[in-house]
């Protein structure tokens, strides 16, 4: 009978290990008088892990692949399970594992209050430690320090910005389109939004030009830059998805080089001959605040980050969205040709035709709505209980110390908001009036209150309006010239093909983005 003894000691000992905290957190979590959901599985943890891999083999039986806490501890839980643990468990509830206790937000009025709330819902410091290898930046830091990194960076953002993004994106993406267009398939959708958004901040953001400038001398320098900074951000999402760690230190080193490189070439002129952009703002002291060197380095790595990983990620989804439904795609060239013919001018004017592309910019709405590159905002209180105020007018209060999470991702699908069409694409919803009239067309917002994309409050997403101005002035460029359609793969039909693309687009996953298991080959057919 001895030989009982060891697996019987090792499974009290993971009944122990397990049981016991998961005890303490849901006597912790009682006190928050919201429905609770227990999950034995520890995220990141060995058992997460096993259970992804069963899941992904189909190795589970369809009815525990079902039960809630497995379908909260698998990995991209927000992105897969839309508004659906929410509908069973409420907008607000806590989700209670051997980690600790989280609160999971999908009420409007309540994520609004949090956003709101800076100072008495912060960032977890922790979690954003990772993105501070380069310095100290506006997303990692809080309180005063926040404010002045908001200041010295806000500076950079104004109209002669936005029309440097419009021109440049209406350039980069024209030479890229005609790349496409050989009749070949296209399956570097990715690798060129990404190339191209970073080109388009580079430009914007620090005045360098990937023609003339010798720092980014050629298209390779950009397309390297961008092959570095995709290999060192993978390493702190998934250190353990097998990136080398001599090719992290590679990348991290090639990174560093062109940012202080970048540094060192403006110092000099920063004050005699500012430029306006985000180098300079950083550069230049704004009254009596101003950056050291690690917090420049720590904000240039940010908004490379931040200002193309997104945007690339919406671009990819928007064009195999318009790919997949042919029908949206004539609505918005529609608007297409109708600005412009009232431009006269084949290149379009960013202050006359942004503001009239109004289906494209809904295409973009619903395309974040859908696939935002930031599915769950992230917040805790501090060392202080908070009282919020309900959509049903009730009072919760959120004990000290406690992640809170904004889940966008359900705010997006919940039809009470959306109506029973939520997780259809369906960029028609965000345009007021008759489908097919231009006349008196607008852009609704009576969506806005359930739509966080770029986060809201004081800590709202800075590129905002610089990714809208690229997304529209990309998709102008594309379907003033171009159709895209989902290549035919060998031996498939076309709707075979497309049923694949919508599993591809379903099977996202959640890293620092939301973003798909690589993309599937486009076409494109000339218009004219
Ligand atoms: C479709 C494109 C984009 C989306 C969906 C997006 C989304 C977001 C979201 C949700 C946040 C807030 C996170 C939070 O509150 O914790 C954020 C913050 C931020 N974004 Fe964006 N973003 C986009 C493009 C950009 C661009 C183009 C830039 C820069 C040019 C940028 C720079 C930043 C920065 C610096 C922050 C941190 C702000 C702070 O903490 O004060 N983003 N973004």
């Amino acid at each position: 009978m001895f030989w009982l003894l060891p697996p019987i000691i090792l499974f009290g000992w993971c009944l122990f290990s397990t049981g016991w905290p998961l005890y303490r957190h849901w006597r912790q979590a009682k006190r928050l008088n919201l429905p609770i959901l227990i999950t034995p599985i520890r995220k990141y943890g060995r058992t997460q892990r096993a259970l992804q891999f069963a899941l992904t083999r189909g190795l589970l039986l369809q009815f525990i692949v079902q039960l809630p806490f497995i379908r909260v501890s698998q990995g991209s839980w927000t992105f897969r399970q839309k508004f659906s643990i929410h509908k069973q468990y409420g907008e607000i509830f806590v989700l209670v594992s051997p980690a600790g206790c989280e609160i999971y937000v999908a009420d409007p009025k309540v994520a609004k209050q949090i956003l709101d709330r800076r100072v008495d819902f912060p960032k977890p410091g922790r979690l954003l430690k990772k993105l501070e290898a380069f310095g100290r930046n506006l997303a990692t830091v809080d309180g005063e320090e926040w404010q002045r990194h908001r200041r010295l960076t806000s500076k950079a953002f104004h109209e002669k910005t936005y029309r440097t993004v419009w021109d440049e994106t209406c350039s980069i993406a024209s030479v890229i389109f005609r790349g496409w267009d050989t009749g070949d398939v296209v399956d570097s959708t990715q690798a060129d939004m990404a190339t191209l958004s970073l080109r388009v901040l580079v430009k914007a953001c620090f005045n360098l030009d990937h023609e003339n400038d010798s720092m980014t001398t050629n298209t390779t320098n950009v397309v390297l830059l961008q092959q570095h900074i995709s290999r060192y951000l993978r390493s702190l999402t998934n250190p353990l998805r097998g990136i080398a760690k001599q090719e992290v230190e590679v990348a991290f080193r090639a990174l560093n080089d062109f940012i202080t490189r970048l540094v060192r070439n403006r110092k000099p002129t920063a004050s005699i001959q500012p430029q306006n952009d985000l180098v300079s703002s950083m550069l230049a002291p704004a009254g009596d605040s101003h950056f050291v060197d690690s917090e420049i380095a720590g904000n240039l790595f940010l908004f490379i980050f931040a200002g193309h990983e997104t945007t690339a990620g919406a671009l990819v989804y928007i064009l195999h969205l318009l790919a997949v439904y042919p029908e949206w795609q004539d609505w918005a060239m529609e608007e297409v040709d109708r600005v412009l013919s009232r431009s006269g001018d084949n290149k379009p004017k960013f202050e006359t035709a942004y503001p009239e592309c109004k289906r494209l910019r809904a295409s973009l709405y619903e395309t974040l709505r859908l696939y935002g590159p930031v599915p769950t905002i992230v917040r805790q209180t501090a060392n202080a209980d908070q009282i919020v105020r309900c959509s049903d007018n009730s009072e919760m209060v959120v004990t000290s110390n406690m992640p809170v999470n904004i889940n966008c991702m359900a705010l997006h699908t919940n039809p009470d908001y959306w109506g029973e069409d939520c997780l259809e694409w369906n960029p028609g919803r965000w345009i007021s009036s008759t489908p097919d009239s231009f006349s008196d067309q607008e852009l609704f917002t009576m969506f806005s209150n359930a739509f966080f994309p770029w986060g809201a409050g004081p800590r709202v997403c800075p590129g905002q309006r610089f990714s809208q101005i690229e997304v529209v002035a990309v998709l102008l460029c594309l379907l003033r010239a171009y159709r895209v359609t989902i290549a035919p793969e060998n031996g498939k039909s076309l709707a075979e093909s497309r049923h694949r693309v919508i599993s591809l687009l379903e099977a996202s996953r959640v890293g620092l983005t939301l973003r798909m298991p690589g993309s599937r080959t486009l076409s494109l057919i000339r218009r004219r």
